[in-house]
């Protein structure tokens, strides 16, 4: 099953929020992964199930990225705030880097992520499928 990870800067959550409000309908079948407030607030706002990491200061940018390192993850959308300095951009940054080892898509801010969750609707994403197939040693 495909697998998409949410997450949301403080001056960011609202917005995250009204997208998955949304974009519920096209979220809701697949594994949502989140940091801990992010998936909070959107399990407050919405019927979806989001598996909840560590808040992103403490280690969530991390855990998600424990995923994309395996090859697990296939969508991540992460709004960032361009105008705050986060305590933890290393892990920010780590997490961004592996997407771009990986090829995975990414979306940073709010247009892109309608972009690629209306992809993902029409099934732009399949190829994915392929690679959990063929992915040696690590199955769902
Ligand atoms: O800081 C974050 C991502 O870098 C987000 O973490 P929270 O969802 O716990 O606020």
């Amino acid at each position: 099953m495909m697998k998409i990870a949410l997450i949301a800067h403080d001056r960011k959550k609202e917005e995250i929020v009204n997208f998955a409000v949304a974009y519920e309908h096209v979220l809701k079948p697949y594994q949502l992964y989140a940091t801990g407030t992010t998936g909070a607030r959107i399990m407050e706002s919405t019927s979806l199930s989001v598996h909840r990491f560590m808040s992103g200061p403490l280690g969530g940018d991390q855990q998600i990225g424990a995923l994309v390192a395996q090859n697990e993850l296939d969508l991540l959308i992460f709004l960032r705030d361009p105008l705050m300095a986060q305590p933890h951009e290393p892990d920010i940054i780590a997490l961004l880097r592996l997407c771009d080892v990986q090829g995975i898509p990414v979306a940073t801010n709010v247009a892109t992520a309608e972009l690629l969750v209306k992809c993902l609707e029409r099934g732009d994403f399949a190829w994915r499928e392929l690679v959990h197939k063929y992915k040696p040693g690590i199955e769902e």
